[in-house]
């Protein structure tokens, strides 16, 4: 049976790899999953049939979620998309990109040309290149607990699409560490593990930096 979906739309910027930011709610019980878990902590009171949704203090059994700052819900992430996202303002470490010479020769005159008139990422084309050497000098991830730290600028790659999750992470139900703690790697197979149901396209659509190439690829 198919997944009931709730789609909160904002906003479209007319491409074609990129729809909508939106919030998706699935209910579980229309879900082939073994662990009984919901995207949202929704709960089914099977005793007078009513559908409630959890609060904080209730307790979740079998989840590995940790508890999320104030003001770290997924409605708050989805209002920082279509505020700061849209702007391109989620995305740090772009100062840096345009001057990294392996990012100027690795791009074409077209895309750097948008990345200088500062066009957010996800909405250059052709889409940025990033490689490894360039990724790694933006995978510093120190804490947001530190409120003078301004260093963080924390990249990863999902499925050879690389994304700024610096502003994210602490959005992360399943916590910063467990994200962080595999940089080198293209988090696909972790992300399906864990919540394959989940569109992270949709949650990180104005997080989106660029294409991921291999050096061979070059
Ligand atoms: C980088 C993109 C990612 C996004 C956008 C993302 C998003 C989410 C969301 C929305 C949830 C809440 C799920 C729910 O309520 O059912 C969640 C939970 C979780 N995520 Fe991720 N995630 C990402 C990557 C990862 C990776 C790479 C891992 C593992 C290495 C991971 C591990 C977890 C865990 C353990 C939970 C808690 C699951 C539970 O027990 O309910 N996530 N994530």
């Amino acid at each position: 049976m198919e997944a009931k979906k709730t789609t909160i739309t904002n906003h479209t910027d007319g491409t074609n790899r990129f729809k909508t930011p939106s919030i998706r709610i699935i209910n579980p019980l229309t879900q082939n999953r073994t662990n009984g878990n919901s995207l949202l902590s929704v709960k089914f009171n099977t005793i007078n049939n009513s559908t409630s949704i959890a609060n904080s203090t209730t307790p979740l059994r079998n989840r590995n979620k940790v508890k999320l700052k104030p003001g770290h819900s997924p409605l708050d992430w989805n209002h920082i998309v279509t505020t700061k996202g849209i702007n391109g303002e989620l995305i740090t470490g772009l100062s840096q990109l345009k001057e990294d010479s392996a990012f100027l020769q690795l791009n074409s005159k077209t895309s750097i040309h948008q990345l200088n008139l500062s066009i957010p990422p996800y909405k250059i084309k052709p889409h940025l290149k990033i490689n490894k050497e360039i990724l790694q000098r933006h995978q510093k991830w120190i804490s947001t607990d530190d409120k003078t730290s301004t260093d963080n600028d924390y990249w990863c790659v999902i499925d050879g699409t690389v994304y700024c999750l610096t502003e994210y992470l602490d959005f992360h139900p399943g916590g910063i560490d467990i994200i962080t703690s595999l940089k080198d790697k293209d988090l696909l197979p972790w992300f399906n593990k864990h919540h394959r149901w989940i569109s992270y396209e949709k949650l990180l659509q104005t997080c989106f930096v660029g294409i991921y190439v291999e050096e061979k690829y070059v």
